[in-house]
């Protein structure tokens, strides 16, 4: 391997890393909310012009900033790192040193490429080290993840490098599985067709740990 192949390499890994995130503008924070709401506003005012509809009509006239808020506040304010849920971590004293699964967390995102839904159930899975966190935690960091433009596969190893994280373990195992609107109701308009993505790591890597969260997911409460 020569020294360009090597950069190249170097440069293909940083892509690998940085790609975890969602790529933001460096001032995407600059303006408020509110802010935000009536620049976005503005715009869906004349997306709605253009495509023909009046405005002026009681149903319709409130709509682009209806769009706008829940943009801002609702379906996208996961792109807010203010928004990020607060996991505090609890001593495990108990020395739990089982499997934890949270199953059947809906998921409520929005496609990147087309802005439609994507509608599904994540279910996560730990096993602690020193530490757990309150089982609504799990929760919230995938909706957090969720309430962004996204791609699964991002929003699935998005949702474990945060689990990672707030456990301080590497035991984490993420699945999502999820309906494409952007698949079902356009496009290709497949309906029954879903989307399967996971991420596995430390003990998950191993294939008994997999087959038990698996196991633990498939079987009816
Ligand atoms: N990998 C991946 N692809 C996605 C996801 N959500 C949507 N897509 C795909 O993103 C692709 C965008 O491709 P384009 O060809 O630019 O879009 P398009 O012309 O609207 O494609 P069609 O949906 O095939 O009509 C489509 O194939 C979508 O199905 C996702 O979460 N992960
Ligand atoms: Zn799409």
């Amino acid at each position: 391997m020569d020294n360009h192949d090597l950069e190249n390499e170097e440069a293909m890994d940083d892509h690998v890393m940085s790609s975890l995130e969602t790529p933001m503008r460096d001032d995407a924070f600059a303006l408020s909310d509110d802010e935000k709401i009536t620049i976005i506003e503005g715009h869906f005012r004349e997306i709605m012009h253009t495509l023909g509809l009046d405005l002026k009509d009681d149903s319709l006239k409130g709509t682009p900033h209806r769009v706008a808020k829940m943009y801002v506040k609702e379906i996208f304010s996961g792109l807010h790192p203010d928004n990020k849920p607060h996991a505090r971590r609890f001593e495990n004293k108990y020395k739990y040193n089982k499997m934890l699964v949270e199953r059947d967390i809906t998921v409520y995102s929005s496609c990147e490429h087309h802005f439609v839904p994507i509608i599904g159930k994540a279910h996560v899975a730990y096993i602690p080290n020193e530490h757990v966190i309150g089982l609504s935690k799990l929760n919230r960091i995938v909706q957090y993840y969720a309430r962004r433009p996204q791609v699964q596969e991002r929003m699935t190893m998005q949702i474990a490098s945060e689990l990672k994280q707030a456990l301080q373990t590497e035991n984490v195992a993420v699945l999502i599985e999820a309906d494409h609107l952007c698949v079902m109701s356009r496009g290709v308009n497949d309906v029954s067709s879903s989307t399967i993505t996971a991420e596995y790591s430390g003990l998950f890597e191993q294939e008994a740990y997999r087959t038990e969260f698996l196991g633990h997911i498939r079987t009816k409460r």
